[in-house]
């Protein structure tokens, strides 16, 4: 990863840091996962010691796999915490892949600072944003502290522009709710307010001020 950085020349620099935070951010369906496996699958290339996290919870497609909507994977280890990416990525690993960050606690942020700051490069990938187009979960405290941002974007199913929104289709104002094509749509921001408006009672807060 050397885009954004300036090639070393002055002989009093101190020795460059190999650690270092990456996030990969946007709604459902723009590619995150795509883009952090192709990340991972270089630097198994370049012969670096890979190991990939994701939150026990995402069994959607299978229970171990991290696996992109296009059906590209990669195998990882499922974790409840945050902590036990320490305890096994500890001692000699030089990439950390974490998918579906959005799903861990704040504890997530401290884990990948401790990681970076002993060398790893990590690169996290998740949704910035819930069904209701709140910031999710660590994901600001992420993207505030990482070195490298990338924002990724599906295409809106309603229009076909650029999409940031994960509209959610179905009943629920549970924030977290696992699912797919049957339960998300990927939509702008103009489709997302107009379906968010044909839908008031969706949201506890308008459902308050339905109520009085
Ligand atoms: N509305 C959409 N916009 C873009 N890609 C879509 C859309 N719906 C399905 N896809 C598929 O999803 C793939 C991206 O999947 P994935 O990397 O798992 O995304 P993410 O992790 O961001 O949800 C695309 O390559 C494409 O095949
Ligand atoms: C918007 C939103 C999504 N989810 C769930 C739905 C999926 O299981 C994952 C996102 O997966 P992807 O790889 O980014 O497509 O998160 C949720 O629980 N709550 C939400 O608000
Ligand atoms: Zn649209």
């Amino acid at each position: 990863m050397s885009l954004f950085t300036e090639p070393r020349r002055f002989p009093l620099d101190p020795p460059r840091h190999r650690g270092w935070l990456e996030v990969i951010c946007g709604s459902m369906f723009s590619g995150k996962t795509e883009e952090l496996i192709r990340r991972l699958t270089r630097a198994r290339i370049a012969r670096q010691r890979v190991e990939i996290f994701k939150p026990a919870l995402d069994t959607r497609y299978h229970a171990q796999d991290v696996v992109s909507h296009n059906h590209t994977s990669i195998r990882s280890t499922p974790v409840q915490l945050p902590s036990e990416i320490l305890l096994l990525a500890g001692g000699g690993t030089d990439v950390v892949g974490i998918d579906e960050a959005q799903f861990f606690d704040e504890s997530l942020v401290d884990v990948c600072r401790q990681l970076a700051d002993g060398g790893t490069r990590v690169i996290v990938a998740g949704l910035d944003m819930d069904f209701r187009g709140r910031p999710f979960g660590p994901m600001p405290a992420l993207l505030a502290t990482a070195e490298f941002v990338t924002k990724v974007h599906a295409v809106c199913v309603c229009c076909g522009e650029l999409a940031a929104y994960s509209y959610r289709t179905v009943p629920s104002a549970s924030q977290v709710l696992l699912g797919e094509t049957e339960a998300y749509e990927a939509r702008c921001r103009p489709c997302f307010l107009a379906g968010e408006a044909a839908q008031p009672l969706r949201d506890p807060a308008r459902q308050g001020a339905a109520g009085r």
